[in-house]
């Protein structure tokens, strides 16, 4: 394989994908060496059935809103690999979703699940549909109508979607009631579910606290501790609220939390207290982080800017894909940072990386450090086929043995001549020697 060339290739055939291109083109160069010591892989043109994904659902989604104005969305789903277990991913409602960005984040969950060590492949799905501003009514009226098509390509042997950003509990629950509807039987369709109706316990708190596992785990191969260290955190939604809640729980101090308006900047630390009025304010009320600026006066807040120029000892960012950029990262770096661990998706953009590289500090990719949702939907999928509901404590442990499992991973394939732990490396290659090994295992399909 010729990396630059089978990227240049893509960009050729999906020139309006820029997303897609970009996740693509971070992956191929990382895994190149291993690929071409396989030429049974270059022979089954593994690595284009690797980047294209099995098949594109794309379709019209039509509700009523509150006013009686027939609305349409686009809703999609992209089937990416399902070599290694039912597609799985989740499902984002946003107002930016598009194709080129649903593909990337398929082609990153294939990745990620097979780090997992459990059997999923990828997957994800979305609309540009917003809910925000949006009654309960009118989310759940579009739930519905997103779900109307969206059945007769799900399953639970088949995919198996999720929340994702804008879709938790709220959405879950409507999309899961309609999906009960239209195929008259319940099963595990879908994961993230209420805990009354076969939803894991920890899966709400699990990309958050396994953000955070993993930053201990990559903090522990310097002998650091997270204890009394300050930490920037972007986003207010799940993730990062349970990054939140495990940094205070483990000792540090969170500076900053934010939205896609601005960001809150509370010197005093985010405690738990405030933690529960930020849940309240975003998951019950559905309001904006400057708020929390009015309710604490000490804290400042930033209109339309992100919290990348303060000063602190960790990043974790938590809101969305390419919220850091180069010239960020090289500030962060310049501040002092030790370590950057991805909750969100694809945050760095390749410039915010290659500065997180060359000043050596530890930095952790999105499919590696906030692996620990996905694994924990891959849990419920269990219970629900096994018709038990594990206790908190379980989970809890079996998502700590996961994503240890997931960062020796990286540092098995990603350690370099220095020692520096090249941790976007180790995760692109072992994620992909097992998809690879199983695509092979299936022959050209
Ligand atoms: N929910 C999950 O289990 C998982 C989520 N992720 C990723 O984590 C990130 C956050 O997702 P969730 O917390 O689930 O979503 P959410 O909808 O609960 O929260 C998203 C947060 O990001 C902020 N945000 C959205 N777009 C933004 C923008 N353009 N600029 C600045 N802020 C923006 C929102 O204001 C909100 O605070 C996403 O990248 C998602 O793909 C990754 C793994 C699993
Ligand atoms: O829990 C899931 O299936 C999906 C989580 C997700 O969307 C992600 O890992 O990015």
């Amino acid at each position: 394989m010729n990396a630059a060339q089978v990227v240049e290739n893509l960009k050729c055939r999906f020139p309006n994908e820029p997303e897609y291109i970009q996740a693509v083109s971070q992956v191929l160069p990382t895994i190149e060496e291993e690929y071409n010591k396989h030429p049974e892989f270059e022979k089954a043109n593994l690595i284009e059935r690797l980047c294209i994904p099995d098949r594109v659902i794309e379709f019209r989604v039509t509700w009523v809103d509150d006013k009686g104005q027939v609305q349409t969305n686009m809703g999609y789903r992209i089937q990416h690999n399902n070599v290694i277990g039912p597609y799985k991913g989740g499902i984002r409602f946003h107002k930016s979703v598009n194709l080129g960005i649903l593909k990337f984040l398929a082609f990153e969950q294939t990745f990620k699940n097979s780090l997992t060590t459990l059997p999923m492949g990828g997957a994800k799905g979305g609309s540009d549909f917003s809910p925000r501003g949006k009654s309960d009514a009118e989310v759940m009226r579009f739930c519905q109508a997103f779900m109307n098509e969206l059945y007769r390509h799900i399953g639970p042997d088949i995919d198996v979607p999720a929340g994702d950003i804008g879709v938790g509990g709220r959405e879950i629950g409507y999309l899961f009631g309609q999906y009960k509807k239209l195929t008259h039987e319940w099963s595990g369709v879908l994961t993230g579910k209420g805990r009354e109706f076969g939803g894991s316990l920890i899966r709400p708190e699990a990309t958050g606290y396994g953000t955070v596992y993993f930053l201990l785990s990559m903090l522990s191969t310097r002998n650091i501790e997270l204890a009394g260290k300050s930490v920037l955190i972007s986003g207010s939604g799940n993730v990062a609220q349970y990054a939140a809640e495990k940094c205070i729980q483990l000792g540090a101090k969170v500076l900053t939390l934010s939205d896609s308006d601005g960001y809150i900047y509370d010197p005093d630390g985010i405690d738990r207290e405030k933690l529960d009025y930020v849940m309240e304010l975003k998951n019950i009320e559905r309001g904006r982080i400057k708020e929390y600026a009015d309710e604490y006066p000490n804290a400042v807040y930033h209109a339309g800017e992100r919290p990348w120029g303060e000063k602190a000892d960790i990043a974790l960012p938590c809101a969305t894909q390419n919220e850091i950029n180069g010239d960020e990262a090289k500030t962060l770096v310049a501040n002092g940072v030790i370590a950057v661990a991805e909750g969100a998706n694809m945050p760095s953009t390749p410039e915010a990386i290659e500065a997180f590289q060359s000043a050596k500090i530890l930095y952790a990719p999105g499919k590696a450090s906030n692996a620990g949702g996905v694994s924990v939907s891959g849990l419920e999928m269990s219970q629900n086929s096994e018709r038990l509901s594990w206790t908190a404590e379980d989970v809890d442990n079996r998502l700590k043995v996961i994503m240890k499992d997931i960062h020796d991973n990286c540092v098995k394939y990603g350690t370099e001549s220095d020692g520096y732990i090249n941790y976007e490396k180790g995760a692109n290659v072992a994620g992909f020697m097992k998809v690879a090994k199983a695509m092979m295992a299936q022959g050209i399909v």
